[in-house]
């Protein structure tokens, strides 16, 4: 369990204070993962240091599995942390060492008893799926086989909680899907809590249960993914998602057809697709509504349609044919110049 209650953290500078995260609380049960997404200089990273006291906060309390790590001595501090497993984007492997001393070093180092050892590297390099470059060099692996190591050696301490730093950032697509789909092995494996941060919605979206998006230092919108992605509220959520959905209708096409009625985006939640609603409602009213695009999100939790319609009719018999799809727990979003742009 991860605990931030009213999080700050300002660095003094030359020019000035910059507060670098403000005000931040969040809470990741055990066995959840939860994100924090934000464009650079959100202050993911400065939040993230927080969490094992990397970056002391200025203000605020920093609570994992029930004890206040703001008021830890030194020493407890080094103790409590061996609980907090963390991974980065740039993997941070010892270049001289083999994969297996990658792993075994750190261990050595927290006291791990040395029969104990071996064992643990045999283990987790399996968990990987590394077993057979135990004798490599960080230099002779792709990168995703790097982000492995660097887990397995995460894992190697038996944390409770892992702490993930832009862990995808640098990988391409299809190796972003396997550490991905590596971090959800082990979440439901060992019941491991993940804390994130990012700027791929994508990871968000595939891996998360809760997601935070942080903008200027400060939480400015969380939720459960699911309700986040059905019902954005902030303008950089909102951006967020149109990142991953497909919002490609230009402003001269939209504004064309809304000469003969109105372009909405509609969103749906669960399994069923728009269409039944849709024509249950062009049956009910003299209305003719049209797809123009569809998308379909898979979320860890779930699964979210869109669909960009244009509804042709009269004013008022779109304004109750949209009531009656607001009924049924329709998302309507008006396709409007800012929508246009976000
Ligand atoms: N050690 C520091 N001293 C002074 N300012 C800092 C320090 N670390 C971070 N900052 C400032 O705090 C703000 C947040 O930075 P942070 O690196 O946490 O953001 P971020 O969201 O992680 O961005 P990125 O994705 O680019 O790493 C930025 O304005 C940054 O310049």
């Amino acid at each position: 369990m991860i605990q931030l209650e009213n999080v700050s953290k300002e660095f003094k500078s030359k020019k000035g204070v910059i507060r670098a995260v403000s005000d931040v609380s969040l809470h990741v049960k055990k066995g959840e993962i939860h994100g924090v997404i934000g464009y650079s200089g959100a202050g993911k990273s400065t939040l993230i240091r927080c969490v094992n006291l990397l970056e002391a906060p200025t203000a605020g309390k920093v609570r994992l599995n029930d004890r206040e790590f703001t008021e830890l001595s030194k020493s407890e501090l080094l103790e409590e942390r061996k609980n907090i497993g963390m991974i980065f984007q740039g993997f941070n492997l010892l270049r001289t060492a083999t994969v297996e001393e990658n792993i075994s070093i750190p261990l050595k180092l927290i006291g791990v008893e040395a029969a104990e050892i071996p064992k643990r590297v045999e283990k987790y390099l399996e968990i990987v799926g590394l077993t057979e470059k135990k004798n490599a060099y960080p230099a002779q692996l792709s990168g995703g086989q790097k982000q492995r190591v660097a887990i397995a050696r995460a894992l190697a301490q038996e944390p409770d909680v892992l702490l993930s730093d832009e862990a995808t950032s640098a990988l391409d697509p299809e190796t972003t899907e396997s550490i991905l789909d590596l971090l959800l092995k082990i979440n439901a494996e060992f019941g491991i809590t993940i804390l994130l941060i990012t700027h791929e919605m994508h990871v968000i979206q595939k891996i998360c249960d809760h997601v935070y998006v942080m903008d200027g230092g400060e939480i400015v919108e969380d939720g459960p993914v699911i309700d986040l992605f059905s019902k954005p509220q902030h303008k950089t959520t909102r951006s967020f998602l149109n990142t991953i959905s497909q919002r490609k209708l230009s402003k001269e096409f939209v504004a064309n057809l809304k000469k003969s009625g109105s372009v909405l985006r509609l969103t749906f939640r669960g399994e069923a697709t728009g269409d039944p609603v849709l024509a249950a409602m062009a049956k009910e009213f003299d209305v003719k509504p049209n797809i123009l695009t569809a998308n379909i999100m898979e979320l860890k939790n779930g699964v979210i349609g869109n669909l960009d319609v244009h509804i042709a009719g009269a004013k008022e018999e779109v304004g109750r044919s949209l009531a009656f799809l607001k009924s049924k727990g329709v998302v309507i979003e008006e396709w409007d110049d800012q929508y246009g742009k976000i």
